[in-house]
């Protein structure tokens, strides 16, 4: 198994580490194929998977944040550069982006103003202007987008405050990570996986195959548990 991060476990010292936060309502490959390619592409040393406890800006999820947790934990227990990072599951807060890079901006300052990636795919990146404190999002990491199927990056598809921060701070080169802690916009094209956690969950309440869509470890999970089952 993966270390478990909490708020008191510095993260790893040098290198540029990833940031990948989401409700993994259940993690997929989509989500595992990001990581791993956004950790190749940009050359990160680390990527934190960081579940959402609760989630503020979509229904509550199908199952709850202690097994979402459990799924995240078994489908990147081989991965030697992944690590999970349960403090958001832990906390009694809604799960909010800016308090959790301001925690781990604050666990980095031992290792100096080390470069931190926030990653997220086109869809949620182009939806970031209705998070919480969204522009101070650029002073406490950089932002990569991974490209998704049907999300295209182009400032004439972003909400025009967005658009606006995206022509300012996008830099071609994933180079630039490396050059400041924070406050770049970067993209790396990633094998297209139309896959979602939305289409898993279907699948499951409709007692069809959801195999090859996720790691095999999690299916068995999910089965064990009895999640996703019609009601
Ligand atoms: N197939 C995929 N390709 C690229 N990025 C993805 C893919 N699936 C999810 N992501 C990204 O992973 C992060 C976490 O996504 P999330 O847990 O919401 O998964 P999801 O499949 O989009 O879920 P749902 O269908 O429930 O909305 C987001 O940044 C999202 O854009
Ligand atoms: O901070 C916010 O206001 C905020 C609003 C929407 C999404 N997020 C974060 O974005 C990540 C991806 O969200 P989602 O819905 O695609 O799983 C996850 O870590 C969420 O907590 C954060």
């Amino acid at each position: 198994m993966p270390p478990i991060s909490t708020s008191d476990s510095p993260a790893t010292a040098g290198g540029v580490t990833g940031l990948f936060g989401g409700t993994f309502d259940p993690v997929h490959l989509g989500h595992l194929r990001l990581a791993e390619e956004a950790a190749d592409r940009l050359g990160l040393s680390e990527v934190r998977w960081i579940p959402a406890g609760q989630p503020t800006h979509r229904e509550t999820p199908s199952v709850n944040a202690q097994n979402r947790l459990a799924m995240v934990q078994l489908a990147i227990a081989r991965n030697p550069r992944f690590t999970l990072d349960a403090t958001e599951v832990a906390s009694a807060q809604p799960s909010y982006t800016v308090p959790t890079l301001r925690r781990l901006r604050q666990e980095a300052s031992g290792t100096g103003e080390r470069p931190l990636v926030l990653l997220l795919g086109a869809d949620a990146f182009a939806g970031l202007p209705d998070w919480r404190d969204w522009t101070d999002l650029f002073a406490l990491a950089h932002i990569a987008i991974a490209h998704r199927p049907g999300f295209p990056i182009e400032p004439g598809n972003l909400p025009p405050a967005l658009a606006e921060v995206f022509r300012a701070r996008y830099r071609a080169s994933p180079e630039v990570l490396r050059e400041a802690p924070a406050g770049h916009i970067v993209s790396f094209a990633m094998t297209q996986l139309d896959i979602s956690a939305t289409q898993i969950r279907t699948l499951l309440r409709n007692a069809r195959s959801a195999r090859y869509l996720l790691p095999d470890a999690v299916i068995d999970y999910i089965r064990r548990e009895h999640l996703y089952c019609k009601e």
